[in-house]
C-alpha cells in the first residue's frame, strides 16, 4: 500500500459522551475546519469511546490515509482519560518538544493546560498530534503547533534539505 498523500489529515475525537450521543462533539469539526483553511485535505472524522484498543485502531486506520492525525480529548488526569497510552502504543518514535510548545503556550490562557498529558509521536510517514478535549483548548492547541506541521511531514516523507528557520 502507498504512503498518505503529504496534505492529508484525519480527525478523531476521543468522548465518551460523544460516542454515546449525550455530548455534541465541538472540537472535531472546529479542528476538521482548522485544518481545511489550513490546507490540508480532511479525509476522515471519527468519534471514538474512551477505551485504548478502539482509539489505537482508530489511529492506525488514520494513519493509513491521512499523513497528519489528530486527537481531541481524553488526554486529562480522569480514570478513563488513555489517549496518551493508546498513542504511544502506535507510535514508533515520539516528538515530546511539540506537546511542550502547546502546554507552554497553553499556560499562557490557562494554568490547566498543564493538566493535559497529550503526546505527539510519528507512525511511518505520519505525524500523530494528542490535544485536549475542551474545544478552545483544542483549537488552540494545534494552532500553536500547525507552523511547524508542514516542514515536520517533509521531513517524515523523507525531504531531508533544511528549510530556512522560522522567524522567532
Ligand atoms: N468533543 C468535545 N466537544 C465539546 N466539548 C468537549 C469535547 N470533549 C471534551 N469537551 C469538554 O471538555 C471537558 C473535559 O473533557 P473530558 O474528556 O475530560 O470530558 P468528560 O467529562 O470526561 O466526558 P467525555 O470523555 O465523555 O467527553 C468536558 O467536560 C467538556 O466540557
Ligand atoms: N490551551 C488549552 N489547553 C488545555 C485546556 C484549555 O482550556 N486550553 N484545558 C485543559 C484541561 S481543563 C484538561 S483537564 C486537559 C485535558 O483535557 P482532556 O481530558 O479533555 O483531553 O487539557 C487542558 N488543556
Amino acid at each position: 500500500m502507498g504512503e498518505p498523500l503529504l496534505r492529508t489529515a484525519a480527525v478523531i475525537t476521543v468522548s465518551d459522551g460523544c460516542f454515546q450521543g449525550t455530548r455534541v462533539d465541538g472540537s472535531g469539526p472546529l479542528l476538521a475546519r482548522l485544518l481545511t483553511e489550513s490546507g490540508f485535505t480532511v479525509v476522515c472524522t471519527v468519534v471514538v469511546p474512551d477505551e485504548i484498543p478502539t482509539i489505537a485502531a482508530a489511529l492506525r486506520a488514520s494513519a493509513k490515509s491521512a499523513s497528519l492525525v489528530v486527537t481531541t480529548g481524553g488526554t486529562g488526569l480522569a480514570p478513563r482519560d488513555v489517549t496518551p497510552e493508546a498513542t504511544m502504543e502506535v507510535c514508533t518514535r515520539m516528538v515530546p518538544g511539540l506537546s511542550e510548545l502547546m502546554r507552554l503556550d497553553g499556560a499562557k490562557q490557562t494554568p490547566l493546560a498543564a493538566l493535559s498529558r497529550g503526546v505527539c509521536g510519528t507512525v511511518k510517514q505520519t505525524l500523530i498530534l494528542n490535544l485536549p478535549g475542551n474545544p478552545a483548548g483544542a483549537v488552540a492547541s494545534l494552532r500553536t503547533v500547525l507552523p511547524l506541521v508542514p516542514h515536520a511531514l517533509d521531513l517524515l516523507a523523507g525531504k531531508t534539505e533544511h528549510a530556512e528557520p522560522l522567524e522567532s
